[in-house]
C-alpha cells in the first residue's frame, strides 16, 4: 500500500503505514506539513480515499429541493428561522451581519498565509501538544489518508507564529485576525443567545458569555486551504465530523465544497451565496438540546481548477461547563444523554471522534 517512491510529492512525509488503522494518540504528529501541493502532478495513493461513504458523494448530487436555509439577520423572523433549520438542517446561512469588510480582509491574509513558500511554513508549524500554527486537521489520525488540505489554527493572538513568518511586517495580519476573531465572538454569541432562550437557559448567569471576566469560552479561527486536485473524485479536502463547538461559523471562499449529510437525502451541497456566513451547529447544542438540534456532519470536497479558502471559527464552553440535556428538564423528556464537563466530552471525541456521543448516551 506504500505509495511508489515515484508518487511520493517533494515534502511527504509519511507517519504511519498506509492502510494501518490511525492511532489518535498519535497526535504528536499532527504538524507536519504533508505535501507541497503544487509540485504534485498525480494524487498519491496516500491521498486516494476509497472508503464507501466517500463514493456516494461523487455519485449523482442528491437532488434535496430545499437547499440549506438562508436567513437575513434583520428579518424580524430571523430568530424562528434559526430555530426552525437547526431542528431539521443544523445549519443555515446568515446575511445582513454587516461583517462583509472583515470577511474579505481575512480571506486576503489568508490567501497570503497559504500563499507562502514550503520552506516558510515550516517555521510556523503547530508544535506538538501546541495550539497554533500550521498543521494537519486534528481529527487527521483516525483516518488512513491524508486530506487534500493545508490547515491554520489559531487559538488565541497569533503573534508567535506570525513574526516567524514575517519578521518584519507580522502586524497586519495579527491585527487582521484580532478584528475578525472579535467579531465572529459577538455573532457567535448572538446565536448562542437566541438558541439558549429556546432552551430556557438563563445566559444571564453564564458570566462566560456576558465577558464578565470570570472565565472565557473556548474559541478557535481554523483557516483551510484546498489546493486544485489532480484527481478530486478520489481526494477529500477534510473528513466528515461534526464540530466540538455550540456552534461554528464558516466563511467560505466563492469556490463550492462543503457538503452537509441530511438525513433521508444525502450529501447536500452548501452552495456559498456571496457576503454570507455558513453557522454550523456543534456537539454541545445537539447535547443540550436532548437531540433536538442537530449537530451537523459535514465535510469538504475539491475540485480540480480552484483553489479553495474557509474560515471557521470555533465557539465552546469554558472546559469546566457541564453540558447536560437541559431541554429534558424543561419538557419533561427522558434525557438521552449523560451531563459531562466540556473538558471531558474533548477528551471522549479525542480519543473515539464521532463515536462518542453515542458512548454518553442513555
Ligand atoms: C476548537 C477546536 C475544534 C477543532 C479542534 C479544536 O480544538 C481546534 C481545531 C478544530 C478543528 C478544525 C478543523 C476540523 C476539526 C474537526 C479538526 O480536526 O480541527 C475541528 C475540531 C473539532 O471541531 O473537533
Ligand atoms: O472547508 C469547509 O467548508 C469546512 C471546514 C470545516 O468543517 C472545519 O474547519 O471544521
Ligand atoms: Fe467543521
Amino acid at each position: 500500500m506504500e505509495p511508489e517512491a515515484s508518487e511520493r510529492p517533494k515534502d511527504l512525509v509519511l507517519e504511519f503505514p498506509m492502510g494501518a488503522i490511525a492511532d489518535p494518540y498519535r497526535a504528536h504528529l499532527h504538524h507536519i506539513i504533508p505535501i507541497d501541493f503544487n509540485s504534485v502532478q498525480k494524487l498519491p495513493e496516500s491521498h486516494v480515499w476509497h472508503d464507501k461513504s466517500h463514493e456516494s458523494l461523487f455519485g449523482v448530487p442528491s437532488a434535496d429541493p430545499l437547499p440549506v436555509p438562508v436567513i437575513d439577520l434583520m428579518d424580524s423572523e430571523a430568530s424562528s428561522l434559526m430555530i426552525q433549520a437547526c431542528e431539521t438542517w443544523g445549519i443555515f446561512q446568515v446575511i445582513g451581519h454587516g461583517l462583509t469588510k472583515f470577511m474579505e480582509d481575512v480571506e486576503s491574509e489568508a490567501e497570503k498565509l497559504f500563499g507562502l513558500p514550503v520552506d516558510q511554513k515550516l517555521k510556523a508549524l503547530r508544535s506538538p501538544g501546541g495550539a497554533t500554527g500550521y498543521g494537519r486537521p486534528h481529527i487527521s489520525p483516525f483516518f488512513d489518508r491524508h486530506m487534500w488540505q493545508e490547515g491554520f489554527t489559531i487559538m488565541g493572538s497569533p503573534i508567535d507564529h506570525a513574526k516567524q513568518l514575517w519578521p518584519q511586517d507580522y502586524q497586519g495580519f495579527c491585527d487582521t485576525i484580532d478584528d475578525y476573531q472579535n467579531q465572529m465572538k459577538a455573532l457567535a454569541e448572538k446565536i448562542i443567545r437566541i438558541f439558549f432562550k429556546s432552551l430556557n437557559i438563563n445566559f444571564e448567569e453564564l458570566n462566560w458569555l456576558n465577558d464578565s471576566g470570570l472565565s472565557s469560552p473556548g474559541t478557535a479561527l481554523q483557516l483551510n486551504s484546498y489546493p486544485p486536485c489532480p484527481d478530486p473524485t478520489r481526494a477529500m479536502g477534510m473528513a466528515a465530523h461534526t464540530d466540538t463547538s455550540l456552534v461554528t461559523l464558516v466563511q467560505q471562499s466563492k469556490t463550492s465544497g462543503l457538503q452537509v449529510f441530511k438525513d433521508g437525502v444525502g450529501w447536500v451541497l452548501v452552495q456559498p451565496v456571496p457576503g454570507a456566513l455558513t453557522v454550523n451547529l456543534g456537539d454541545y447544542l445537539h447535547i443540550l438540546s436532548n437531540g433536538m438540534y442537530t449537530n451537523v456532519l459535514h465535510r469538504a470536497v475539491v475540485n480540480q481548477q480552484i483553489q479553495r479558502f474557509s474560515m471557521a471559527y470555533f465557539y465552546a464552553p469554558p472546559r469546566d461547563f457541564t453540558v447536560s440535556p437541559v431541554l429534558s428538564r424543561v419538557t419533561g423528556q427522558m434525557p438521552k444523554y449523560r451531563s459531562l464537563t466540556v473538558k471531558e466530552y474533548v477528551d471522549l471525541k479525542g480519543k473515539h471522534l464521532e463515536k462518542a456521543l453515542s458512548l454518553i448516551q442513555i
